[in-house]
């Protein structure tokens, strides 16, 4: 078994990858914030959309308060939310001086620049996690949707695939990461639609207003990608270009046609719903915001994605909304026009 691989931000994302690993047999230990804790001082429970379930059984998962649980790992993953990135990177740094390898399981386009820059002479390596986390109860936490890890090609990985494999969280490794993280991006443009619709997911993306919503946003983002000469590269069944004419199709058409995209557990939401009920401040200026920074690079206007950061800043000083399909719609429509 290799070194040490320890879980920075152990959150939704990082208890769920750092428990499975854990139950595979490897060496984890996770560092958090005490109201994450209980989840590893009783059995932890993690339950999957094929009916898997693992136990693991209570204190045998090390989870720490404090960073210098970091300092004899030989892999650090990172999971805390993008605006917490920069503070994660100087946690390693300052209690990681054997300089482990460095893997951000994290939405957004921005993390890996963010953890090179502050982290020089580390191996920092671009990971994506396609599927969502939910937790249905206490002490549980469900893998509520489809999808396996990738990570950007390196030999620095290779200790640790065979367990991440045993773990049922098998690695593909892909030469070319910025494309997989635009393409997953693509897809993340929906954490906000479902953060403002208040309903679960599945509920979500069964509705066509609300696909007419995120089709504007996407189709937005696709232009503005093509303005900046990047390919977002296809991480799911559904090529990006396809996206917002599937997801403009009628009810009963987008059922048929894609399946895959609802088979998600009818409780499961966006993190950025999460965010929002929880009072946090969300992703959405890593997430929307990128593709308006891109578009301001590239000479070229995002005012539909401008519009989503607008309305989510709103509802982070607010009670969480929910608008219907047809209110959001309406309000993504003026803003595009
Ligand atoms: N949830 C999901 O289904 C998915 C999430 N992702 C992505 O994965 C990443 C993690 O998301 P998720 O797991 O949902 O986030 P969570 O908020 O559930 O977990 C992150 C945890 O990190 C903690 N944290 C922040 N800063 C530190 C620090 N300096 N030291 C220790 N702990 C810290 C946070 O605490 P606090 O809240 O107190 O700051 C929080 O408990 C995000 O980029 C997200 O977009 C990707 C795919 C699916
Ligand atoms: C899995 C997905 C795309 C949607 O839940 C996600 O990345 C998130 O919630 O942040």
């Amino acid at each position: 078994m290799p070194e040490r691989i320890a879980v920075l931000g152990a959150g939704l994302i990082g208890l769920y990858i750092g428990g499975a690993l854990h139950a595979a047999g490897a060496d984890v230990s996770l560092v958090g914030r005490a109201r994450m804790r209980p989840y590893t001082e009783s059995t932890l429970v993690l339950t999957d959309l094929d009916g898997g379930r693992t136990e693991v059984p209570a204190g045998t998962l090390e989870y720490s308060l404090d960073p210098t649980a970091l300092s004899d790992a030989g892999l650090v993953l990172v999971t805390v939310k993008s605006a917490d990135t920069a503070a994660a990177a100087e946690i390693v740094a300052a209690n990681a001086p054997q300089r482990p390898v460095v893997l951000s399981l994290q939405n957004g386009v921005g993390n890996l620049d963010v953890l090179q820059t502050l982290l020089p002479g580390y191996d920092v390596v671009a990971g994506m996690v396609p599927f969502n986390v939910a937790n249905p109860e206490p002490g549980r936490l469900h893998r509520a949707s489809e999808g396996g890890l990738m990570a950007a090609r390196t030999s620095v990985l290779d200790p640790w695939l065979p367990v991440f494999a045993a773990a049922g969280l098998p690695v593909t490794l892909r030469a070319d990461f910025v494309p997989v993280q635009w393409g997953k991006l693509l897809l993340n443009l929906n954490n906000a639609v479902n953060a403002l619709s208040g309903v679960p997911l599945r509920a979500e993306l069964s509705r066509r207003a609300y696909r007419q919503s995120l089709a504007l946003l996407v189709a937005e983002a696709l232009r503005v990608l093509r303005a900046a000469g990047i390919q977002p590269a296809r991480v799911t069944k559904v090529p990006p270009h396809v996206l917002p004419t599937l997801l403009r199709v009628p009810d009963a058409v987008f059922t048929r046609l894609a399946g895959a995209m609802l088979r998600i557990d009818p409780e499961a939401r966006s993190s950025m719903r999460e965010d929002l009920a929880a009072g946090r401040r969300t992703e959405v200026d890593h997430l929307n915001g990128a593709v308006v920074r891109l578009a301001q690079r590239a000479g070229v206007r995002a005012p539909v994605n401008q519009a989503v950061v607008d309305l989510i800043h709103a509802a982070e000083h607010g009670p969480p909304p929910s608008f219907t399909g047809d209110e959001l719609y309406a309000r993504l429509s003026a803003a595009a026009r």
